[in-house]
């Protein structure tokens, strides 16, 4: 276009949870002149269902949380929408725990070695509340690091496998890189609860985000229309000047605007996929590269027959092997999907690159060993007819699950990572400090991005310069 652009106008780039509540919040405050690119055929980003045999489970989020007192919004429209959750109940779980040759550990000593991370935690808590009461102070240690001053360090098998339980099922990376006082409490589950829902509805989790792009982008039979929605369209330059942003996708279409929110994760502004002119300022990219990008991979697979113990109380299951992490955490589906004999695992970090990187025949032969020992019982167990591994962490749109904080990472520097550079915003996920990593955490981050924008575009703007 040849004719200068409005002076308010706005590039969203990307249409996950963060980037819809940036386009439906300027919409609301009157700002309608914005367009949104989204890379993929498909809005919702880590929200997304796929497909084994034709059952739908969640290759993203899956959890949605209640019990406390406020109210998750992720939640609230899933309850609206009548999305199907199911109570995710660990209470059996010390009934669960499978040693690492086969066999399940008695109760008791599981028992005891919940009591011991549980005093794990509550040292962990409070040494974390004294960390934050110090205003303006940077010291910080890792989970591991409480784990050590309390002279309480996992180990064995047992040990290994309910600290990993306790700790990365949830930040999905190391407790010797996840931050102390910026992980406990937790503050999501303070807010929102501690009681979780397992989204489990043919729709898909996705459907929240879609009902709230369907309140002010035109749409057709569930389908957005919106001219404003762009899909197919991965940016890959953004060129900021004085007065404007100059945006280049790979299809070599260009984009003109005042403003640009960027809310693609934190994992893509590490890789090279987005090219800024100017380049970002240091300070920026220190922000951004000294971050985490987590990994959390759930592998889905279909049986022929159940071989696994199912009814009450056997949901979860526990896998204890001496090196942590390996296929430690198991959940049948026999409550989402009844009749279906479905299962998964869940891996984190380097196990996820590690499978991410071989062949699905490996990672098969690898968990068909494990499912042996765990319920084998000299009988013979199949194969499954159909497994689905999400690769998060090859995906260059996403190049990994959720961020997490690590110890040594300073709220100056978080300042940073949320931090505009003059006409360019950032929101996502990561640029949330309550609820980071967490779908509520996209949902805040796109409404408070586009408020501080709408504050520049009405009198003051925040971006530096430099
Ligand atoms: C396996 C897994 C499990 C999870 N479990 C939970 C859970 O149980 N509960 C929970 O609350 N949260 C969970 N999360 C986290 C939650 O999904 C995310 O925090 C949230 O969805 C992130 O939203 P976002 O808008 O910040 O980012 P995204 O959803 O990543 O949106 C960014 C969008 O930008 C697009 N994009 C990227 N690069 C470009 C480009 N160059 N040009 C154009 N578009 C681009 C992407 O395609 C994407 O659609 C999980 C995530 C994963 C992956």
């Amino acid at each position: 276009s040849r004719s200068p652009p409005p002076s308010d106008s706005v590039i969203i780039i990307g249409a996950g949870m963060s980037g819809i509540m940036a386009a439906k919040t300027l919409e609301e405050a009157g700002y309608k002149d914005y367009i949104i690119l989204e890379a993929d055929s498909r809005i919702g980003g880590r929200v997304h269902k796929g497909q084994v045999d034709g059952n739908t489970v969640e290759m993203g989020a899956n959890w949605l949380f209640s019990g406390g007192p406020k109210s998750s919004p992720a939640h609230e429209i899933a309850k609206k929408i009548k999305l199907r959750t199911l109570y995710s109940d660990y209470g059996n779980l010390s009934s669960n725990i499978y040693k690492q040759g086969g066999g399940l550990y008695e109760k008791h000593v599981v028992e005891s070695a919940f009591k011991v991370a549980d005093a794990r935690q509550e040292f962990g808590t409070n040494l974390s509340k004294i960390l934050s009461s110090k205003k303006g102070g940077d010291d910080d240690i890792s989970i591991l690091g409480s784990q050590r001053l309390f002279k309480q360090v996992p180990k064995g098998p047992l040990d290994l496998a309910v600290d990993y339980f306790y700790n990365d099922f949830e930040e999905a990376e190391p407790t010797r890189i996840s931050s102390l006082k910026n992980t406990f409490p937790r503050q999501l589950m303070e807010d929102f609860g501690e009681d979780s829902y397992f989204v489990a509805d043919p729709r898909g989790f996705e459907t929240v985000v879609h009902y709230i792009a369907n309140q002010f982008l035109s749409h057709n039979n569930n389908k957005i229309t919106d001219p404003r929605l762009q899909l197919k369209k991965t940016v890959r330059k953004i060129n900021q000047s004085k007065n404007k942003v100059i945006i280049t996708t790979e299809d070599g279409s260009v984009y003109h605007a005042n403003y640009v929110i960027v809310t693609v994760s934190v994992g893509v502004l590490q890789s090279d996929l987005i090219g800024f002119v100017p380049r970002l300022p240091l300070w920026k990219k220190l922000a951004i590269n000294n971050f985490d990008m987590a990994i959390y991979t759930k592998i889905f697979m279909k049986f022929p027959y159940k071989f696994w113990p199912t009814g009450p109380g056997t949901e979860f299951l526990l896998y204890a092997h001496e090196t942590r992490g390996y296929f430690t955490i198991w959940q049948h589906l026999e409550n989402e999907l009844p009749g279906e004999n479905m299962i998964f695992v869940t891996v984190t970090d380097e196990e996820s690159r590690r499978i991410e990187q071989q062949s699905e025949k490996k990672t098969k032969a690898e968990i068909m060993q494990v499912l042996k020992k765990m319920f084998g019982n000299g009988k013979q167990i199949p194969e499954p007819d159909t497994m689905l591994i999400p690769k998060w962490w090859s995906n260059r749109l996403y190049k990994g699950s959720y961020s997490n904080w690590p110890n040594g990472y300073t709220l100056h520097s978080y300042h940073d990572l949320q931090q505009p550079f003059g006409r360019i915003y950032f929101a996502g996920e990561h640029t949330n400090s309550t609820y980071l990593g967490y779908v509520d955490g996209a949902y805040f981050s796109g409404i408070n991005t586009a408020n501080a924008l709408i504050k520049c575009l009405k009198h003051f703007c925040e971006g530096r310069r430099s």
